[in-house]
């Protein structure tokens, strides 16, 4: 499946384990709804006491771990009245840190855990085999970078050519055709699939997500470095960061031409809803670090990436006064299917 670019692990400064709680916030501005949903919907399982769910690109934890106990406990208010057995699916690339992920598991769990190696574009499990498999802040991640014409001094969609926001959504929905493909085949009948992405209301444009901003401040601090001569500017006019927020209407699309799944919720969220206060910028770039310095590095070597990182940083101060000058809150989309 390509390159892959795991998130930080360990548990180092940089690290997402201590860098993931916006994901945090943003999964508990929809853990009711979530709750809900799967109590509403899930139609599946009734034969046997065996709940097979999986959290589909779950990174290192903790926040997976505060994912499947919700999804547990919705399970069980579902079917309160029997004892049940739940085997957790943990999915990610092969790269991801699951050491760091197995060593830190709740002491306390009432599941069996097993990791699941793989890119979800593609099959992961057995056919019929999973109740409710569920994926945060994870689809967004492209399978590979879109290429189009040369994205001027840009590493994101934001403000790009047109062939270029082009060659994003084509790849959006390409990859999630794959996803859609491989979880029709892997979740029972009546079973449940979660979706939280980030997403943008149809008719705003999508590179207008507060993250595209924040990527169009990547792209201002690599052509600084390039007036400097630390950094080629061809070498940042062809890397796309291969990351998307798709527009509503784009994601119902391609679930549509699936067919496989009814819609059961498909909302856009606000993900700060349930927190006090201005953004922390400073605090939102060392998340923007823990998950992208890899793929940055990659291409353009640890030391401008330190650098980059250094001048977007100077920025914190600029950056908020964009935020703090008002902008669509609702960003982030949650989707809720059920297996036909
Ligand atoms: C930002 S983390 C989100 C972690 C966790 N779900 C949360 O909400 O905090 C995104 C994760 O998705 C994983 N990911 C991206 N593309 C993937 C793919 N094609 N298959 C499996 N995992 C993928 C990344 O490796 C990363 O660990
Ligand atoms: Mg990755």
């Amino acid at each position: 499946m390509g390159e892959t670019f795991p998130m930080i692990g360990g548990v180092s400064e940089y690290s997402y384990t201590k860098n993931s709680t916006y994901q945090k916030q943003a999964s508990n501005a929809v853990k009711e709804m979530i709750d809900e949903a799967v109590v509403e919907s899930l139609d599946a399982g009734s034969t046997s006491t065996k709940v097979s769910i999986a959290d589909l690109g779950c990174s290192v934890g903790p926040n997976t771990f505060f994912t499947v106990q919700n999804l547990i406990e919705a399970v069980q208010k579902k079917r309160p009245s029997e004892t049940l057995e739940f085997q957790v699916f943990f999915n990610d690339h092969s790269s991801n840190d699951f050491n760091t992920l197995f060593s830190t598991l709740p002491p306390e769990r009432q599941y069996h855990a097993a990791a699941v190696p793989g890119s979800f574009h593609g099959r992961l499990f057995p056919r019929s085999s999973i109740t409710v498999a569920h994926s945060s802040h994870a689809l967004q991640w492209l399978s590979k970078q879109p290429q189009g014409a040369p994205n001027e001094g840009r590493v994101h969609n934001r403000g790009a050519p047109e062939d270029v926001v082009k060659s994003y959504s084509d790849q959006y929905e390409k990859d999630l055709s794959c996803f859609m493909r491989a979880r029709a085949e892997e979740i029972v009948k009546g079973g449940v699939l979660v979706l939280v992405v980030p997403g943008t209301p149809d008719g705003v444009s999508h590179s207008d997500h507060p993250a595209g901003v924040m990527f169009s401040y990547f792209g201002h601090s690599l052509m600084e470095l390039a007036n400097e001569g630390v950094v080629d500017k061809e070498k940042i006019d062809k890397f796309n960061l291969p990351i998307y927020a798709p527009a509503m209407g784009e994601m119902k699309r391609v679930i549509e031409n699936n067919g496989c799944f009814s819609i059961e919720k498909m909302e856009l969220t606000d993900p700060m809803s349930k927190v006090d206060g201005p953004i922390d910028v400073a605090n939102l770039i060392m998340h923007m670090r823990a998950g992208l310095e890899g793929i940055f590095s990659a291409h353009f070597g640890d030391s401008v990436v330190e650098k980059m990182f250094a001048k977007i940083s100077d920025k914190a101060q600029e950056i908020s006064h964009f935020f703090e000058s008002g902008f669509s809150k609702s960003t982030q989309l949650l989707v809720v299917l059920k297996r036909k």
